[in-house]
């Protein structure tokens, strides 16, 4: 469904992603990892059509999309959420969700249909959909679900999740992720999850693709991460450093 190919992005001399390249099968939870600064949000934002790709290939269902706008990218089945949450705060949640809803479906929506998208993606995100119920009162995990529920309001093919763990207690992440994993069950959306931490994301995904210093580093099923040299390294530093 995705297929990144020798993706490049340089901001002046300086090369944050250099020639990723991996793919993503419908239906499959991918985990983007990768320790800070290792070129993770570069490669979504490349994907998304935030940022234009200085040189590669990103096909989405086979048709080339690196390069196009963000608006484009999401008219095409990319939704994405993202590490800061932004929402409308003097909205309410479902006002949040609509709005969503008529930018990812290109303003052809009636309001009965944007509303219903709407409430729908609430729900799926474990918040509730009432007219009334309110920005103000949400708490990190609350701030995430609703940043996932307007990602969904879109009506994504491949939902882009960034850092959806930031912020959260044991507990927050462990929902988080089961509900990742209900969303591609249920709705079998694919997602591509990036997160700094490997953690819970590992009991989740199918597949790993681990990036350091902007290039790919490994790439593997979760049990293969976990026994891999290259990855620990990036993540617990060289083995003689490393607590006994
Ligand atoms: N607009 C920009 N201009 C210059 N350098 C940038 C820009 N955006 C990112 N970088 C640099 O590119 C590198 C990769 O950054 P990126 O944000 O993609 O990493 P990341 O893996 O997502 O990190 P984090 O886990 O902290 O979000 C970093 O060294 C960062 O400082």
């Amino acid at each position: 469904m995705l297929e990144v190919t020798r993706l490049t992005k340089a901001f002046g001399g300086f090369v944050a992603v250099n020639e990723v390249s991996f793919s993503v099968t419908e239906g499959e939870i991918l985990g983007l990892l990768g320790p800070n600064g290792s070129g993770k949000s570069t490669t979504f934002n490349c994907i998304a059509g935030m940022l234009k790709p200085t040189a590669g290939s990103v096909k989405l269902a086979g048709e080339e999309i690196a390069g196009q706008t963000a608006d484009t990218a999401c008219r095409k089945g990319i939704g994405r959420t993202f590490q800061i949450p932004r929402p409308f705060r003097g909205l309410s949640l479902l006002e949040n969700a609509v709005l969503a809803a008529h930018y990812g479906n290109g303003g052809h929506l009636s309001h009965d249909e944007a509303e219903a998208i709407a409430r729908d993606a609430l729900t799926l995100a474990q918040l509730p959909p009432e007219a009334d119920a309110m920005v103000g009162g949400l708490g990190a995990a609350g701030l995430k679900k609703l940043e996932l529920a307007r990602a969904l309001a879109t009506r994504p093919k491949l939902l882009l999740a960034d850092e959806s763990l930031g912020g959260l207690d044991a507990t927050e992440m462990r929902q988080a992720a089961d509900m990742l994993k209900r969303i591609r069950d249920e709705r079998g959306i694919t997602i591509v999850w990036v997160e700094h931490i490997m953690g819970v994301l590992l009991s989740v995904v199918d597949r790993v693709v681990v990036l350091d210093h902007g290039a790919v580093i490994f790439e593997g099923t979760p049990r293969e991460a976990q026994q891999d040299e290259k990855v620990a390294e990036v993540y617990l530093g060289p083995p003689e450093t490393r607590a006994a």
